[in-house]
């Protein structure tokens, strides 16, 4: 049997997000961490996300991972091909969404592929080719602060002109509002004026549904999960994609409950504030892993404190934009992420292996750390907690149980999800 979606995601929680969507939407979906080797088994699913960390890693080695994922993906027959980026639509001046687009197409040999990013049920719309959270540009939405892709730019023709050497056109609403077939011709119109990338307004599911069956037998898709809520549907009209009864399920969940968060967006320092006001947690400081060891073992010791109290207990490096620049002027924005992500790694690999066996971990670049440092390979998705952020299971070595782990993307989840991840957990 082939897949009939393979995914390429440049990063964890990214991928996590469009596998939830995918499984609500009723395919069977396996995400991978990293390119797989031939000899996995995908017999048993119908789409397969392949997760990296391309988001913010130089452009060259994301162009090398995609393309290596897309030649393993080929091999497992996937009908169409997804390059899931954030919502928020979150890359630099230099990339690496367009190199990567236009690197996955001329391996296609496709011409032209669409850019989705709206997640509509998460406050992500697309409107005249401006990116919107909830009622804020892009721009002033927070993401203008983000560590490492601030967006500064909320008209993402734009934004994604000065990635691509290649003509980049719009799909408005107003061809949306025609149907599918009006925005298949749009979209082949722009083809013949030699438009390689086309950014899709999106106001709500109706615009997904209308994209998916426009876009449906493109080679090549690209976006936010949103799309990836409306394809399946598409797939099972054309007869690739049979009805699944129950497409999702985990077992039962055991061990000690622990949140880890590198991610400063707006959502998770409002999820940090509501969790310390209710159990105990570890403030991180860039400056002080950069001077010694003395504070990751220090969080260490009171991480397997709570844990021994019955938990759950928050080890978190979140920061208001203040605090994240003061670090960076120090250090380098480069070598505060990575002292973060690799201090927040090692207290994973530490207390998963002394029975943590229920994990959130808040931030993307950060889930991409800890997911590493776990060695975990292959990610089962399960019960959704909130919009874009699952359950999921991976299977260790070192455990009899698998280890249930939630990826949170930075700006997803309510002002409680820390405290009530664990609570819809069976
Ligand atoms: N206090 C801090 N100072 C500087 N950088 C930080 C701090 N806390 C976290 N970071 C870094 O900021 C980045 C946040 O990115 P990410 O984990 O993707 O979160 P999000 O999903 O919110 O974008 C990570 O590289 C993380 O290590
Ligand atoms: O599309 C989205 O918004 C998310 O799936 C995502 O990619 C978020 O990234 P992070 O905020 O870096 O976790």
């Amino acid at each position: 049997m082939t897949i009939v979606l393979g995914a390429i995601a440049d990063d964890f929680t990214g991928a996590t997000d469009l596998a939830n969507n995918l499984v609500r939407s009723g395919m069977r979906c396996l995400q991978v961490i990293g390119v797989p080797g031939p000899e996995l088994e995908v017999s048993d699913v119908d789409a397969v996300v392949v997760a990296l960390k391309s988001r913010s890693c130089p452009t060259d080695e994301a162009v090398v991972d995609s393309l290596a994922a897309l030649a393993w993906l080929q091999a497992q027959g996937a009908r169409q091909c997804f390059f899931k980026y954030c919502s928020t639509f979150d890359s630099t001046e230099r990339g690496n969404i367009g190199p990567v687009a236009d690197a996955l197409l001329e391996r296609l040999g496709a011409e032209q592929t669409v850019m989705v990013p709206a997640f509509p049920v998460n406050g992500r719309t697309v409107y005249q080719g401006h990116l919107f959270v909830g009622d804020r540009l892009l721009n002033d939405s927070g993401m203008q602060h983000h560590p490492l892709t601030p967006m500064t730019d909320a008209d993402l023709v734009r934004v994604l002109a000065r990635q691509t050497p290649h003509p980049v056109g719009l799909a408005a609403r107003p061809v949306l509002a025609q149907g599918a077939e009006a925005t298949r011709q749009h979209l082949a119109d722009l083809a013949g004026q030699g438009v390689r990338h086309v950014i899709c307004d999106t106001l709500d599911e109706r615009d997904l549904d209308v994209l998916a069956e426009a876009c449906v037998s493109l080679p090549l898709v690209t976006g936010g999960s949103g799309l990836g809520q409306a394809l399946p549907a598409q797939y099972r009209r054309l007869g690739w994609l049979a009805e699944i009864a129950e497409p999702g399920r985990l077992q039962p969940s055991s061990g000690g409950k622990l949140v880890l968060s590198g991610s400063c967006s707006r959502a998770t320092l409002g999820q940090v504030a509501h969790f310390l006001e209710r159990y105990p947690g570890f403030a991180l400081d860039p400056l002080a892993l950069a001077e010694s060891d003395a504070q990751w073992e220090a969080a260490l010791d009171f991480a397997r404190n709570a844990l021994e109290r019955g938990g759950p207990v928050l080890v978190y490096a979140s920061a208001d934009p203040e605090r994240v620049k003061a670090a960076q002027a120090r250090l380098g924005v480069e070598r505060a992420g990575q002292l973060v992500e690799r201090a927040l790694g090692q207290l994973a690999r530490t207390l998963v292996s002394e029975g943590v066996g229920r994990l959130v971990v808040a931030g993307g670049e950060t889930s991409g750390a800890v997911v590493s440092a776990l060695g975990i390979e292959t990610l089962r998705i399960g019960e959704q907690i909130d919009p874009g952020v699952p359950w999921t299971q991976a299977q260790l070595e070192e455990r009899e149980v698998p280890l249930s782990l939630a990826l949170k993307s930075g700006n997803f989840g309510n002002i409680d999800f820390f405290t009530r991840a664990f609570e819809v957990l069976p």
